[in-house]
């Protein structure tokens, strides 16, 4: 029971909470000061975790996928697409997936042209979970295994404010999210005989706040939420089967280039060589993939310690009086 008459006295800072002791004290440094303390202490240490990436480099070598049993979803056209043919040239096996039979026709019949060790398709919409579960059955008829799940495919998304279109949000969460879930529900018996890997490929946008993609943003942040706890479970389990989360930055697909190239101010990177570091990342089993390098980590490492200063900087590298509410 407090004593009423004595002064109520405050904790001391130090007895705080570290991140409030220090957002207090450096509540009273001039702003000036902590960008350039922020500056002083980040470029160093930016530059010491791309030097440690750099020379702490595994080789991958392409007959690592050489007669890989490989599902590749959204292999119809874009970044799937390259992934499929890169593979092909590694001599896997591929079984990949979209909705429009005839472009993943045109595809398969290029990757047997490449030397794919064999190569089939599936199609449809991943709103459909049954689909998301065939996929899997599909490659144990064909193949007896699994090596790898690419998990790429996304539903239509807009480059606008957020219109309040709630159906939209639930509709991409069912083919970004549930579906990547249902198919690796569905893969990991078989991957956990092979000593698998699962890729899922993410954004910037599933890692920070960038406008004019809510919906889509959401969807990518729940991957990054499900398959970063399963990943922990896996290991607490000793589950040999590798979860790699890609995530990219521009990249010029003709969607991406279609969507965006009113409001980005260069193009953005290319998806064959995109496509090639996804397979890469997943072959030596990273725990995540930056792709572009730059581009990518950097704004994760300024998140945690600067997040306005991130925000502004992502709103200043778009063209945002280009973009029109509808
Ligand atoms: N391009 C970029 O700038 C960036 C891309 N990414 C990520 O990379 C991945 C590939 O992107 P990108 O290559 O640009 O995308 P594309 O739009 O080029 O390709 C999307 C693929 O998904 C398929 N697809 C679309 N709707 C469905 C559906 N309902 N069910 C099943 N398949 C569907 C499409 O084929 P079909 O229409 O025939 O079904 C197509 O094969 C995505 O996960 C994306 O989030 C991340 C950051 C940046
Ligand atoms: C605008 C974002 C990139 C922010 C930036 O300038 N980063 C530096 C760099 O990348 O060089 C784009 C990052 C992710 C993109 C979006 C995405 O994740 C894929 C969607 C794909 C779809 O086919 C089209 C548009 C996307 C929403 C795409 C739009 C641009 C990004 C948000």
């Amino acid at each position: 029971m407090k004593d009423r008459n004595l002064p109520q006295l405050q904790p001391h800072p130090s007895s705080q909470p570290w991140p409030l002791q220090t957002h207090r004290a450096v509540e009273h440094v001039p702003e000036e000061i902590r960008m350039g303390l922020l500056l002083k202490i980040l470029v160093p240490f930016v530059g010491l975790v791309l030097a440690f990436c750099f020379y702490s480099k595994e080789d991958f070598k392409p007959e690592m996928m050489k007669g890989k049993r490989v599902i590749v979803t959204g292999a119809s056209t874009g970044i799937g697409e390259q992934m499929a043919y890169h593979l092909a040239r590694m001599g896997a096996h591929v079984l990949i997936t979209a909705r429009t039979e005839a472009k993943l026709q045109k595809v398969v019949t290029w990757c047997l042209e490449l030397g794919a060790a064999s190569a089939h398709y599936m199609y449809g919409s991943m709103e459909d979970m049954a689909l998301a579960e065939d996929v899997v059955k599909e490659a144990k008829r064909l193949w007896g295994g699994l090596d790898m799940l690419i998990l790429n495919h996304i539903g239509y998304t807009y480059f606008n404010y957020f219109d309040g279109d709630v159906e939209h949000l639930r509709k991409l969460l069912e083919i970004n999210f549930l579906s990547y879930v249902a198919m690796t529900v569905s893969a990991l018996p078989v991957l956990k005989e092979s000593g698998g890997s699962i890729l899922v490929v993410s954004s910037t946008a599933g890692k920070v706040g960038i406008p004019f993609v809510a919906p889509y943003s959401a969807t990518k942040f729940a991957l990054d939420g499900f398959f970063s706890s399963l990943r922990q479970e896996l290991i607490i389990e000793n589950i040999n089967v590798s979860i790699t989360l890609c995530i990219l930055g521009h990249i010029a697909t003709e969607t991406a280039e279609k969507t965006v190239s009113h409001v980005m101010q260069k193009p953005g990177a290319p998806k064959e060589e995109c496509a090639l570091e996804i397979i890469k990342s997943g072959a030596l089993r990273k725990r995540e993939l930056y792709y572009p390098y730059a581009a990518v980590r950097i704004p994760l490492l300024i998140r945690d310690w600067a997040p306005e200063f991130l925000d502004s900087f992502t709103r200043n590298r778009l063209n945002v009086e280009n973009v029109k509410r509808s």
